[in-house]
């Protein structure tokens, strides 16, 4: 389970919140897909989420756990452990090659299969590249890597910032499909950032953020 309550930042110098009194409820192994116009707050409430920006009041719970309520090392800790997070700007390994920078948190959490990531890396059609070296790469080929490094862990949590922002459309279907199908499959719950209707809609419940607040499109999640 993922619960918001009255989650609200405003970032300094800014006239008004970017997260407004913000609560979301999300059953654990369910998805989510969050929309809204460029600039209203969503990789900000992803970084909340994740722990990574601190609300000015409001909690965040994540399964058990209250964020807020743990000692900064538990909180890495549980990041390490728990969550699996899709950057809009990847954050890959340079020095790495592919199968290295897919195996680096499930080894740092002490839980690598190579069967595993073969399936993964096979899913999101880069099990090709597991030798290449990351200069050598696409936008779009980096970007399927960061998927499958986020999954790798099989983290309960999910969170993926723009995951297909950088496919074509076929690329970015099939993609999507494979992030949603495996999140299932596992019964991950996973957040997905997006401008996209074709991605954000095969989530159980689609969100808007507008105003600091996120308004229920379809689906039964509950949100304020
Ligand atoms: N660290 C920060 N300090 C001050 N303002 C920030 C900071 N990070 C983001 N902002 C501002 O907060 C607002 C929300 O930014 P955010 O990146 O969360 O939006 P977004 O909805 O993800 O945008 P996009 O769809 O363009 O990626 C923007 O006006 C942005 O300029």
């Amino acid at each position: 389970m993922l619960q918001l309550h009255q989650v609200t930042l405003r970032y300094s110098g800014a006239a008004t919140p970017v997260l407004d009194n913000l609560s979301l409820t999300l059953p654990a192994g369910q998805s989510a897909s969050i929309r809204g116009a460029s600039g209203c707050g969503k990789s900000t409430l992803l970084a909340v989420i994740a722990g990574l920006a601190a609300p000015d009041k409001g909690l965040v719970q994540v399964g058990d756990h209250v964020l807020s309520d743990l000692p900064p090392r538990d909180q890495d800790a549980f990041r390490r452990q728990s969550l699996g997070l899709v950057y809009q700007q990847f954050n890959l390994l340079s020095c790495f090659n592919v199968w290295d920078n897919i195996s680096f948190t499930a080894r740092l959490k002490g839980n690598y299969q190579a069967d595993y990531q073969h399936k993964l890396m096979a899913l999101m059609n880069i099990g090709h590249l597991a030798k290449a070296p990351l200069t050598q790469l696409s936008g779009g080929e980096q970007q399927r890597v960061a998927i499958c490094r986020a999954l790798n862990h099989q983290p309960a949590l999910v969170l993926a910032d723009e995951p297909t922002g950088n496919l074509d459309e076929a690329t970015s279907e099939r993609v999507a499909d494979a992030l949603y199908t495996l999140c299932r499959e596992t019964h991950t719950t996973l957040v997905v950032v997006t401008h996209s209707v074709e991605v954000a809609t095969q989530a159980d419940t689609c969100f808007r953020l507008h105003n600091g607040r996120l308004e229920t499109l379809t689906g039964n999640g509950e949100a304020q």
